[in-house]
């Protein structure tokens, strides 16, 4: 065990992670779960929370000592922009109502993804977000941040730290909480004025990050493009997106 991890070890911490799989993204869910099982917070409390509209799809995956999976069945939705936009509250509210007292860190990432190379406790922090990995590298005005000034992801030119990807954050319960209540006010508060943010919540976890800056930056190699996609500017990739054809995976594409 990395010295780092085994430090962290004698706070017997217990990491919840989210992760959603509705639609046809359930067939993302044995790969991601199997691949943490060999590299994510490996000797540590895991305890995952699969949100799924199919619950009798999820496949047995045999998880080791002090890891755990439960499985949260959700209402379906048709658009991928409403799947991808409602993790806010159902992650504000499982924070809530589960994981007080239950959990000591939350990371909350998506399934269509696997692990590739050891996540520890390097990555805790009270607030940790994960820099995007196509645009990581990018001057600041190319950043996709929300433009328009109506929705309350806006972000003017010229501002802005990094660009966060949606598919990786994490922290505290109090700080995760904190952010997913503002991102689900602030998505309903956009809702209720006719207008859906460019990147829907990672837009708006944007705009959180801005005022309310992470403890912790994570380098892309904790959310690469993909295994197959030139990792030259990183050393080792640790978790990646994988392939998926977006007209046949979503509902609406
Ligand atoms: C690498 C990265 O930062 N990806 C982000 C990006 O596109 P992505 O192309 O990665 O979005 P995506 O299609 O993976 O959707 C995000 C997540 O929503 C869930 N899902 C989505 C559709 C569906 O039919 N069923 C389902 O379960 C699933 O957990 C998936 O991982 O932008 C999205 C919002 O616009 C999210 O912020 C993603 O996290
Ligand atoms: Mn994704």
């Amino acid at each position: 065990m990395p010295v780092i991890d085994s430090i962290y070890k004698q706070q017997n911490l217990t990491i919840a992670t989210t992760v959603f799989a509705l639609g046809k993204y359930t067939r993302f869910i044995k790969d991601f779960l199997e691949s943490a099982e060999q590299h994510y917070f490996v000797g540590f409390r895991v305890h995952f929370y699969l949100f799924t509209d199919q619950p009798e799809s999820v496949p047995e995956v045999k998880m080791g000592e002090n890891r755990s999976l439960t499985v949260l069945k959700v209402q379906s939705l048709n658009r991928w922009q409403d799947i991808s936009m409602n993790r806010m509250e159902k992650l504000e509210k499982l924070i809530e109502n589960e994981l007080a007292g239950e959990a000591d860190y939350v990371f909350c990432l998506d399934v269509d993804t696997m692990f590739y190379g050891r996540w520890g406790a390097e990555s805790l922090g009270r607030l940790v977000g994960v820099m995007h990995p196509w645009l990581f590298d990018a001057p600041r005005d190319q950043f996709t941040y929300e433009r328009r000034p109506e929705s309350l992801a806006y972000i003017p030119a010229g501002e802005g730290d990094y660009y966060y990807a949606g598919a990786a954050f994490g922290g505290t319960l109090e700080d995760v909480h904190n952010l997913t209540k503002t991102c689900r006010e602030h998505l309903n508060i956009d809702a209720v004025k006719s207008i859906e943010a460019v990147w829907q919540e990672e837009s708006h976890l944007n705009k959180y990050f801005l005022l309310n800056k992470p403890s912790k930056l994570l380098s892309p190699e904790y959310m690469w493009r993909g295994i197959n996609e030139g990792a030259a500017p990183i050393k080792i990739v640790r978790f990646a997106n994988v392939p998926k054809n977006y007209a046949e995976v979503r509902s609406n594409a």
